[in-house]
């Protein structure tokens, strides 16, 4: 994360008596993440996670993402337990804000993935697809095209030129480009963003998902293809085909795609790409300037829908 606010020892130790987890030990604010709040949380028992709800997440999501988590765990899903408080609750208020804890997993997320790192998360990928249909809430993609474009009008064409001075100009072309219906695909509930860094690994075995809170209810081909996005490019942007084709192998080793869902991937690549400009951008834009977090860069997907355009389904075959 990011720590955006500043819970004393006394508030911590006083939340954490409301869960049965043993007495408080030590609590470090944890710097990765844009989202909200961490803490690593260590009681005489064992470790945890606390998360404190800053941006983007509406109290009334909450016990779809918590739940969320506890079904995939029930089903053998490397995803954290969420930890319900004495009265049996997933979420408790402090200052004003939603807070959670959940179990620690182990592991560290890959800064270079290898190819056999994303055949697993692949792999694993297709698996939460496959045990998530029969989660019982919903929740509709509050990042969707036409959400994306309301976002970037808001960031004006100043704002967005005062990030990179070509970034207005990479991105016409994308905002531009006619919405393509997902409605129709193979639907579960899908992560939405599984980003390296939401991902923990011990060696190639994949020990955790985190980070749940854009999973959404929607096309099962969407969260394929921002984990493409997410895993396939290098840091000079290039991108890394050996990894691509593993990711792609490792998810059709445990869920086959549909004919109609390889021939959009491309097109859906596309509009992940500008849904990470716009989310990026807004960050940008708006991230107090004393908050401990690193902003994320939104002319890396500026380049990567231009990679997506270029080379089109090839990209997946
Ligand atoms: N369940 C967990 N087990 C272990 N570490 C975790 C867990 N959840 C979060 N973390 C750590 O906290 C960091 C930030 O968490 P994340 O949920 O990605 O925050 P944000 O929502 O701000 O992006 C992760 O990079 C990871 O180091
Ligand atoms: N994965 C997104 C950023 C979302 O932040 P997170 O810390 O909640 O994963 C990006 O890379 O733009």
């Amino acid at each position: 994360m990011a720590v955006y606010t500043h819970l004393g020892a006394e508030d911590l130790a006083e939340l954490i008596a409301h869960y049965d987890v043993g007495d408080l030990v030590s609590a470090k604010g944890i710097a990765e993440g844009v989202s909200n709040s961490n803490w690593l949380i260590e009681t005489t028992r064992s470790r945890y996670i606390l998360t404190m709800y800053e941006r983007r997440i509406e109290l009334g999501d909450l016990p779809y993402f918590l739940g969320l988590l506890d079904h995939l765990s029930a089903k053998g899903c490397p995803v954290p337990r969420t930890i319900h408080d004495r009265s049996g609750a997933a979420f408790r208020m402090e200052s004003g804000k939603a807070v959670a804890l959940i179990e620690f997993l182990p592991g560290v997320s890959p800064t270079h993935p290898t190819p056999d790192q994303a055949r697993s998360v692949g792999k694993v990928l297709a698996q939460l697809h496959i045990a998530s249909q029969d989660f019982t809430l919903n929740r509709a993609n509050t990042m969707g095209f036409a959400d994306n474009l309301a976002v970037l009008e808001q960031c004006g064409e100043g704002g967005l030129a005062s990030i990179h001075p070509d970034l207005p100009a990479m991105i016409a072309p994308a905002r531009a480009a006619a919405a393509i219906d997902l409605a129709d695909l193979p639907q579960a509930n899908i992560h939405a963003d599984l980003f390296p860094d939401n991902v923990l690994m011990l060696g190639d075995k994949v020990t955790g998902l985190i980070d749940f809170y854009f999973a959404c209810t929607g096309a099962m081909a969407l969260d394929l293809a921002t984990t493409h996005a997410a895993w396939c490019f290098a840091g000079d942007g290039g991108y890394r085909e050996n990894v691509g084709s593993a990711l792609m192998a490792g998810y059709e080793s445990a869920r086959q795609l549909e004919p109609r869902e390889r021939d959009l991937l491309a097109e859906i690549a596309k509009g992940v790409a500008l849904r990470f400009v716009t989310s990026r951008a807004e960050d940008w834009l708006d991230t107090p300037d004393d908050a401990l977090v690193t902003r994320k860069d939104p002319m890396q997907f500026a380049k990567r829908w231009q990679f997506y355009n270029q080379h089109g389904n090839s990209v997946f075959r």
